[in-house]
């Protein structure tokens, strides 16, 4: 069985930028899977890469065995793609869009179901030009579903969607997945990637610096849990203090504020002896699981370091 996406040692570079570099994921089928990274990570040349609006320098990807550049076509069959920047006809109707769609992928599809599907019934009369921007995501997305596509490209689908579009692209994913079809979405939106997919990947600088569950990234950053201790003591001392506690990942001070990774939510009780032993005193603790920003910030250190090839 082909793997959904496969890149293999991709890289780009545009000059003296390294945009991709060897990056090798795979995406299984009926996977959702998030590529998260910063501004200019290499989010979108990748996807470019896959759908063979631009080659790459060196590597190879394939959509369910095609390769990009080679089978292109076929690549082209199997893939519902939005894009990072899509272009609309102001003049043309929702429906038209669809409809166009359709007709250049030869399939027999209601344009109105998939109108239907992203909440823009009402609207497939109106001419593009006057639909918001979240309308036009919400078009772009319809025109990527056409043909049950077994693979979804989706660049950034968030961009200019209010709460009820969120809520609507997420579920479309998730019905997507459901039903069998992969789902390969990048974001820089840290939160939204965390709640729907399977697996994610993080991007910096080109290069993928950890790929897994949102569990097992947490694990890896050693940074599971995080608690945030507020004292009346010299926090500096108590810092490095907390530092030495068996388990615990990374202590940072901001203010009268400690906050502490660690893998272990028990760790807290532990903590708070700790600081007591050392004359000290807790005023408020209060624990959480940790985001994905943290975790991306743990394996980054918080960095963006300029890349320049060797
Ligand atoms: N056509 C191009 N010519 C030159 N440099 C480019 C080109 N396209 C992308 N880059 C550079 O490659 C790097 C990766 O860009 P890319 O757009 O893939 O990142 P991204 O993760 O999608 O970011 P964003 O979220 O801002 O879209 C950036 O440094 C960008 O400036």
């Amino acid at each position: 069985m082909s793997a959904a996406i496969e890149t293999s040692s991709l890289t780009k570079r545009y000059g003296e930028t390294l945009a991709v570099d060897g990056l090798s994921l795979t995406v299984d089928e009926g996977e959702v899977y998030g590529l998260v990274g910063p501004n200019g990570a290499g989010k979108s040349t990748t996807i470019d890469i896959i759908m063979d609006y631009t080659r790459p320098t060196s590597g190879t990807a394939q959509v369910l065995g095609a390769d990009a550049h080679a089978d292109a076509i076929e690549v082209h069959r199997n893939v519902g793609i939005l894009p990072d920047r899509f272009g609309l006809y102001d003049r043309l109707s929702g429906r038209r869009h669809v409809q166009y769609i359709i007709e250049s992928k030869s399939v027999a599809e209601d344009p109105d179901r998939l109108l239907e599907r992203v909440g823009l019934a009402d609207a497939a009369d109106q001419d593009a030009g006057g639909y918001s921007k979240g309308m036009q995501q919400r078009l772009a997305l319809a025109m990527a579903l056409v043909g049950d596509p077994s693979v979804l490209i989706l660049d950034e689908p968030f961009n200019g969607l209010d709460p009820n579009g969120v809520r609507l692209v997420r579920q479309i994913v998730r019905e997507e997945a459901a039903s069998g079809n992969a789902v390969f979405f990048s974001s820089h939106v840290l939160g939204q990637v965390e709640a729907l997919c399977d697996r994610i990947g993080l991007l910096s600088n080109g290069e993928l610096i950890a790929e897994g569950t949102i569990g097992e990234l947490r694990e890896g950053a050693d940074a599971a849990y995080q608690f945030f201790i507020r004292t009346k003591d010299d926090t500096a001392a108590l810092s490095e203090s907390v530092r030495q506690v068996e388990g615990v990942s990374s202590v940072i001070q901001e203010g009268d504020i400690l906050r502490v990774s660690c893998l272990d939510s028990d760790l807290e009780n532990t903590i708070r002896d700790h600081i007591k032993q050392s004359g000290g005193v807790v005023r408020e603790c209060d624990g959480s699981r940790t985001s994905l920003e943290d975790v991306f910030v743990a394996y980054t250190g918080g960095e963006r370091q300029e890349k320049v090839p060797a």
